[in-house]
């Protein structure tokens, strides 16, 4: 993988990533960071000068670990992925709105989103760089910073499953309405990622479409160190 970042994502199956979307709420991606790459970010971790913000999930009851927010300008590689997975993920929330019988008001660029979120007065950058150690988890939540937000987020796994850290699955948990909720426990290959929704999905139902809502967090690891890389569309305030 010698091309840049925004063309290995410009390269993935998107009908598929559609349709995965459309028919699970959530879509699996094939590697896209080389191994030499996930490295860099997990290097980088220790490098103050590139985070504006230090989270400790304990101190917050989010979970036992840690994480960044990377500070504008953000990585060239990290940039790349925010806005080569914009489009086509802003074509699916476009459709999800008309399915909800909702105006499809996502702008095509992210850089036109982001100037909504300006507008709104949300203006730091959102992706992060996460790590958890053994014992360490992320409980079930949303990530919303604000009133303008986009609908789906990207993750990444930057370490080796069951090598360099075990247990610590991304979990999915869909809240039907009126029913018990439905969980996924997905384990990333190193450098792939999973796209999944911010806060809601539309579901087929009888009549129409209905929301289901959704949380993420992390299973328990178990053995080892897990760091991943969260992209976040929106910004916050
Ligand atoms: O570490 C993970 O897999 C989950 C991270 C997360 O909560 C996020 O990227 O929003
Ligand atoms: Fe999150």
């Amino acid at each position: 993988m010698h091309n840049e970042v925004s063309e290995r994502v410009a390269a993935l199956d998107w009908d598929a990533l559609h349709r995965d979307l459309d028919q699970q709420g959530f879509a699996v991606f094939r590697p896209i960071l080389t191994p030499e790459e996930c490295e860099a970010f997990i290097a980088s971790y220790p490098a103050e000068e590139l985070y504006r913000k230090t989270i400790d999930m304990k101190r917050y009851r989010f979970g036992l670990g840690e994480y960044k927010y990377f500070q504008s300008p953000l990585p060239s590689r990290l940039q790349q992925l925010r806005e080569a997975f914009y489009p086509p993920l802003a074509a699916a929330a476009n459709r999800w709105l008309e399915q909800l019988g909702k105006e499809p008001g996502y702008p095509g660029t992210l850089s036109a989103f982001l100037e909504k979120c300006h507008e709104a007065g949300q203006r730091r950058p959102t992706p992060l760089i996460l790590k958890y150690e053994a014992g360490g988890y992320n409980c079930l939540h949303q990530d919303l910073y604000g009133e303008v937000y986009f609908p789906f987020q990207v993750l990444l796994t930057l370490n080796r499953k069951d090598v360099d850290y075990e247990g610590g699955e991304f979990l999915l948990v869909e809240q039907r309405p009126r029913a018990q909720s439905r969980g996924h426990a997905i384990k990333l290959e190193r450098g792939a990622g999973v796209i999944f929704p911010t806060s809601f999905r539309p579901v087929q139902g009888a009549r129409g479409h209905y929301r289901a809502f959704l949380r993420h967090g992390v299973g328990t690891v178990t053995a080892g160190k897990r760091y991943s890389l969260g992209v976040i569309f929106h910004d916050a305030t």
